[in-house]
């Protein structure tokens, strides 16, 4: 297949299983010599939220933060997940957008930090967190620093990067109450 025959990715719709793509990524890798060639990652990591939505019937190349809300968090350990690409984590975060990326060193993350009323409702607020972290099977790192600053970092430790299960539990904690739990900023 040439290169320039291909649609832009976006009008590419996935409405096969990814096994037919394989071929495809074969031929990607050989013909630039490695298999993280820019089409060749897009690609793949359209392959890997289409795998994680576990759907083989139809494809969304975008989601929207309900949309992510309303997903359910994959097995952390089934051996096709991989860390994403920070163009597609770019393309992700503007989905929840309260929250940012960071990279540190090897690995991205998500972050996002409060300020919270008292020492105890910052646990309160940790609680509320756990409990979405426990019904997802995905937790995050959670801090209480200085009595009333929480910071909540959120990857993949399984893959040392990030994957949809990250923004699906950030999205899911963005439609948490919290609100009472929070020292509200001064105008
Ligand atoms: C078996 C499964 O991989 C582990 O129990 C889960 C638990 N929660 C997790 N949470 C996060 N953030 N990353 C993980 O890799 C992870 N793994």
């Amino acid at each position: 297949m040439s290169m320039s025959r291909m649609l832009p990715l976006r009008l590419i719709s996935l409405s096969k299983t990814h096994n037919q793509f394989a071929p495809l990524f074969q031929f990607l890798s050989i013909s630039n010599g490695c298999s993280s060639s820019p089409i060749n990652g897009k690609l793949q990591n359209h392959v890997e939220l289409l795998k994680s939505r576990k759907s083989h019937h139809e494809f969304r190349t975008f989601c929207t933060a309900p949309d992510l809300a309303s997903k359910k968090c994959v097995p952390c350990n089934s051996e096709d997940i991989r860390p994403m690409n920070e163009e597609l984590a770019n393309q992700l975060i503007t989905k929840v957008p309260d929250w940012n990326l960071s990279d540190e060193g090897d690995k991205m993350k998500l972050v996002r930090s409060w300020k919270v009323k008292t020492f105890t409702k910052g646990l309160e607020f940790f609680q509320a967190i756990a409990n979405v972290a426990e019904a997802e099977g995905h937790h995050p790192d959670l801090h209480l620093v200085g009595w009333n600053n929480v910071t909540v970092e959120i990857w993949t430790h399984s893959v040392g990067g990030l994957t949809e299960n990250d923004f699906i539990l950030a999205a899911k904690i963005d439609t948490l109450n919290l609100a009472h739990l929070l020292r509200i900023k001064p105008k």
